[in-house]
């Protein structure tokens, strides 16, 4: 049974689901770095907020870890590259607090306009300072939006509601989509002299670290409103309290801080400046939503093998998975028959879907053949991973789709191309599900591939299957299939035999030196 832990605060709807679907689960929250890496090996998942630091450290002890699944948006929290090169799949749920944190934006956007906060506690402190505060409306004002994705789009649909004029800057907004959300699309340099308000909602990546600093807060408007409800490295914190002292910024409001949990900050204190700690996607709504789909899609993941909404692999719906399971044994199978004959570096990978199999997904097979094929020359690659370990060693890897069917239904053909040859296998499934190889080389062949294979090419020639047979038996190896092929009478000839017993390397030499025999190789099969 596989074993998950929740290492953040989560709504215990996670907890009911993952027990429902007979995984043990431990909720285990505000561990120390070391204390979780000493109890992570023991999970096959791992489900997290934003607290959860999944570190490469945590990631090099978590040695059964499948999958981290993170109830919310942001994944800057998780070393998804060290992730996907230790094969673990990394989920999270996009759109499950999206209007929650849209509508804390909003909040944001209002609590800065009437200075609610300060008001409300000067109105505690009985002070009744009425003159003190004068807000600004937000009808007729100008919006900027940085960021114009999931929240983006629905804080501008919101804005738009209360009569504000929105512009966007985000380069992979299409224009189409900038006319379906009514938002004008604009360059950041156009964005920042026209906004009354500016409101934050990027990921936090290379290109976005620092977007708002000394030199962007110049370029804007004097008595611009900043509101980052995203990520807290987008701001340059010291820049902004220079703003905000020298009147350029009249009021930020942030709920995320470049250092959490944001205990000290220099902006702390500042009376123009609304602070919430990391509470854009806490309600009880999003919470609940969060926790529930990040459960059924982990669940889902360990049980069945169906991925949705991963951030390293391509997905497969549930309605897909036992449709594709089959396939992937086939595709593991023929990448693994190419991988255990590869012996140089290969430079070209190329895979054929013909026939039914062409129309499914076939990302999540290429990723199967190629964990087959790159596999016996490392032991550490698995289908989360394999297509970054090819892309690494500079293998080409190409599909070619064609749903016209040739001799057979359905098939998957792999050519692989090394430093010295082209090597072809092909298979397809009989009765719907079962795994079969029917051409290797071109040539036509039907065998089934079990734990203990020896594949044998030689010339056509009387006598080989003969000796073969005896050899064998001589040697203690009982021949379970027995499997022929041949381009044309007296040509090329390959043999592939499920055998009883493995075949040891003596009795691979033994092989080879039987007078026909051009190669012969011990192959194995999960
Ligand atoms: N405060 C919170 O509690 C909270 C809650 C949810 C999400 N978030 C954060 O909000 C952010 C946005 O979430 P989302 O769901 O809208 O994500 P999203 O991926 O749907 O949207 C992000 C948008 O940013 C754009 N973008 C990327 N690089 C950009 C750049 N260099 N300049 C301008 N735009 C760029 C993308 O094109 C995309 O449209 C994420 O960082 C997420 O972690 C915070
Ligand atoms: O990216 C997110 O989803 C938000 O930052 C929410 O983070 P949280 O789950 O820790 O509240």
């Amino acid at each position: 049974m596989p074993k998950v832990l929740i290492s953040d605060k989560l709504s215990p709807a996670a907890v009911q689901i993952f027990k429902d679907r007979g995984i043990e689960t431990d909720v285990k929250t505000g561990l120390a770095p070391d204390e979780l890496k000493a109890i992570i090996g023991q999970y096959d998942g791992l489900a997290i907020r934003s607290n959860t630091k999944v570190t490469t450290e945590i990631l090099a002890a978590a040695t059964n870890l499948k999958v981290v699944g993170r109830a919310g948006i942001g994944v800057d929290n998780v070393d998804v590259p060290a992730a996907t090169a230790r094969g673990i799949v990394v989920m999270n749920t996009p759109f499950g607090n999206s209007i929650t944190t849209a509508e804390h934006a909003i909040a944001m956007m209002f609590a800065l306009a009437r200075e609610i906060p300060e008001a409300n506690a000067s109105t505690h402190a009985g002070k009744w300072e009425k003159n003190r505060f004068m807000g600004v409306e937000l009808t007729g004002k100008v919006l900027g939006i940085v960021g114009c994705g999931n929240i983006g789009a629905i804080v501008a649909d919101r804005a738009q509601g209360l009569r504000m004029r929105v512009i966007a800057y985000d380069p992979f907004l299409s224009v189409e989509r900038a006319k379906e959300l009514n938002v004008e699309k604009v360059e950041l340099d156009e964005l920042f002299p026209r906004a009354d308000f500016i409101t934050l909602h990027t990921p936090l990546t290379d290109a976005t670290r620092n977007i708002i600093d000394a030199k962007a807060m110049a370029k804007m408007k004097k008595g611009v409103r900043i509101i980052n409800c995203a990520r807290g490295g987008l701001v340059v914190e010291e820049d902004l309290l220079a703003a905000l002292e020298s009147g350029q910024v009249a009021g930020a409001a942030l709920d995320v801080f470049k250092t959490e949990p944001a205990k000290e900050n220099a902006l702390f204190g500042n009376p123009k400046v609304v602070c919430t700690p990391h509470l854009g996607a806490s309600t009880s709504e999003a919470q609940e939503n969060v926790a529930l789909q990040v459960a059924e899609q982990m669940a889902d993941y360990l049980l069945t093998g169906a991925v949705t909404n991963a951030l390293n692999i391509p997905s497969v719906s549930a309605e897909d998975a036992p449709k594709l399971r089959p396939y992937m044994t086939l595709a593991n199978q023929i990448g693994s028959f190419a991988g255990q004959l590869t012996e140089t570096g290969i430079k070209d990978v190329k895979i054929e879907y013909l026939g039914h199999v062409a129309s499914l997904n076939t990302k999540p097979l290429t990723a199967m053949v190629l964990e087959g094929l790159l596999k016996p020359m490392n032991e550490a690659v698995n289908m989360v991973n394999a297509p970054v370990v090819a892309k690494e060693r500079n293998i080409k890897v190409s599909e070619v789709k064609s749903e016209s069917e040739g001799d057979y239904h359905t098939l998957v053909r792999l050519t692989v191309t090394t430093d010295k040859r082209e090597r072809s296998v092909a298979g397809t499934l009989f009765g719907g599900n079962k795994a079969r190889v029917v051409e290797i080389k071109g040539i036509s062949i039907e065998a089934e591939l079990g734990q203990n294979m020896l594949y044998v090419t030689n010339q056509d020639k009387p006598g080989f299957i003969g000796a073969l047979g005896s050899l064998l038996g001589a040697n203690g190896v009982n021949i379970a299939t027995f499997h022929l092929g041949r381009s044309e009478a007296g040509g090329d000839a390959i043999l592939l035999t499920q055998v009883d017993q493995p075949v040891s390397n003596d009795l691979l030499e033994k092989v080879r030196a039987l007078p026909q025999v051009v190669q012969a190789k011990f192959l194995t099969f999960a």
